[in-house]
């Protein structure tokens, strides 16, 4: 007997520049050399999709589908069972979405079960990248923002996988720490230390095979097994050991398989917050004869604090005025050529930004 099976989902989660787009380009790399089709869905809380470029360059044979201006787990909920419906329609064998940085993957979650999608998309992992520089302090720094750390309270209680990623930035007592605070959350999930999240890609996309054919009969999925049946919203503590551990020098691995999604058959908890209240974004087109400098430019974005913490975008500062993919996270900026040929623009995502300031403030720049 054949069975139609659900295409397995996995949900990206984590803060705002911690990686997960960088994990979401080593798995579409690793689903296309496996002969894996996988389609994504990208979300960004700003107007323009920065990340949304990088990807569409890497997936020839994917889908991708973006929703802007607003985050999938709240404001754009609404979207998000209309988006998978039309990814599923073609069949890929895999569904990646990558989440902003303010989302609550549990929301995704519940919007998942609603009927038109349960027989089409099933939940494989949630995988949660923590920028391992700076998560142990979130608490502190967001103390005036409750619905954002409760947001970043559960991307990890929920995680099926958690990336301790950037770990090239921190010393062994912060890993150490950080370890104590994920595992205080989560007692289950696979926790590993990464550099640009260079993770075993089988820890994420174990068990998401070929479809044998479009409509997706006769595939080898293997349902997901629950491996921990306590209610959502319950700290896991005391639990099965994790397939994979942070302790020691970095990753260690234990035989066996990790486990497939805990999360997906948890009772649904209705929540109607939002997953964040203060955080803002602005986007600025200088037009294509920036009349400021590289070093300028990055001075533009330094001492704001909170007000700045992710900043990306285009900008004419590579050779001859080539367009330059500009990436401020945890106050550590990169520059990378890119292939991008519109227009130049940065976005500033950050609490309480004000957007004519910012706008004013960098007029008056660009006028000196
Ligand atoms: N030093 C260091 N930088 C990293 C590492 N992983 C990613 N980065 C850099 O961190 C920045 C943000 O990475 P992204 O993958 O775009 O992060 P993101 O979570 O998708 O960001 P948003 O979706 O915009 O919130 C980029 O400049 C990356 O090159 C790492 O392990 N170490």
């Amino acid at each position: 007997m054949t069975d139609i099976v659900p295409i397995p989902i996995v949900v990206v989660s984590g803060f705002l520049g911690s990686g997960k787009t960088t994990l979401l380009l080593r798995m579409l790399k690793h689903a296309k050399a496996e002969g894996l089709r996988a389609s994504v869905l990208m979300n960004e809380v700003g107007s323009a999709d920065v990340d949304g470029v990088m990807i569409s360059s890497e997936t020839a044979s994917a889908m991708l589908a973006r929703v802007t201006e607003g985050c999938l787990c709240c404001t754009k909920k609404s979207e998000l069972s209309g988006c998978l419906m039309q990814l599923a329609e073609a069949q890929p064998d895999l569904i990646l979405i990558e989440l902003t940085g303010i989302a609550n993957p549990e929301e995704i979650v519940e919007a998942m079960s609603e009927p038109e999608l349960q027989d089409k998309v099933m939940l494989h992992r949630i995988v949660t990248v923590l920028d391992a520089e700076h998560a142990i302090d979130y608490n502190s720094i967001f103390a005036t923002d409750r619905e954002l750390v409760h947001t970043l309270r559960r991307q990890i209680e929920v995680a099926d996988v958690v990336l301790a990623n950037k770990a090239d930035l921190i010393s062994s007592k912060t890993a150490a720490k950080l370890d104590k605070m994920v595992r205080d959350r989560n007692g289950v999930c696979s926790l590993v230390l990464t550099v640009r999240c260079d993770v075993k890609p089988s820890l994420v996309l174990e068990g998401v095979t070929v479809r044998s054919n479009a409509s997706g009969i006769g595939t080898h999925y293997a349902p997901p097994v629950r491996v921990n049946a306590k209610p959502a919203g319950v700290v896991r503590s005391s639990s099965p050991a994790p397939a994979y551990s942070m302790s020691g020098t970095g990753v260690s691995s234990s035989a066996g398989s990790p486990p497939k999604s805990a999360f997906a058959k948890l009772p649904v908890i209705q929540t109607q917050r939002q997953s964040y209240s203060r955080v803002k974004t602005v986007t600025i087109y200088p037009g294509t004869a920036c009349p400021v400098s590289r070093r300028t430019f990055e001075a533009f974005f330094s001492g704001r604090g909170n007000a700045c913490l992710r900043a990306k975008g285009f900008m004419p500062f590579g050779p001859g005025g080539a367009l330059m993919l500009f990436q401020m996270a945890g106050k550590r900026i990169e520059w990378q050529p890119t292939d991008y040929t519109g227009e130049p623009y940065f976005v500033m995502i950050g609490i309480d930004l004000d957007h004519a300031r910012i706008n004013n403030e960098w007029e008056k720049l660009t006028r000196h």
